[in-house]
């Protein structure tokens, strides 16, 4: 049975498979790979403290996810449709591993945040 997302280590369990698949993605690989030419290493705990800090409030991630996708747009065009990509993929990565209040917590800031960011480079 599936349990909701409890601690760190649940993160990095959905951080690590979520990434994995976002490497190997035919049409949003390339903004990490190529693009922003992504340090793996550093990414992935860093999306761990970013997301620990959502559904926990660790107060471990003080980066700016806004004007690092700005950053991101400028350098090659973040369309809505791999937005959309991005959180079909996550949502896909939380229902396979988790369920519960956490689980939908998760799933529902990011699609208001890849709203936001969207919102941003577009406007
Ligand atoms: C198509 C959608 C997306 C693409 C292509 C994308 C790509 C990237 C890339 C390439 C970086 C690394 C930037 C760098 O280090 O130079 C990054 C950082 C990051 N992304 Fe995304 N991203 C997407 C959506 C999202 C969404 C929806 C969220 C939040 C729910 C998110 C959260 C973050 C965070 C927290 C960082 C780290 C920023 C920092 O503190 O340096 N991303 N993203």
């Amino acid at each position: 049975m599936k349990t909701d997302i409890k601690d760190r280590a649940d993160i990095e369990q959905l951080v690590a498979i979520f990434y994995g698949k976002i490497k190997e993605d035919a049409s949003i690989s390339y903004f990490f790979n190529e693009v922003a030419k992504v340090n793996w290493d550093e990414h992935l705990p860093k999306m761990c403290d970013f997301f620990e800090n959502i559904l926990f409030f660790s107060g471990n991630y003080d980066g700016n996810p806004m004007v690092a996708h700005e950053d991101l747009h400028k350098k090659s065009e973040v369309k809505g449709e791999h937005f959309n990509h991005w959180n079909a993929l996550f949502d896909a990565t939380v229902d396979e591993l988790f369920e519960g209040k956490k689980a939908e917590e998760i799933k529902q800031r990011s699609v208001n945040i890849a709203a936001a960011m969207m919102q941003k480079a577009h406007r």
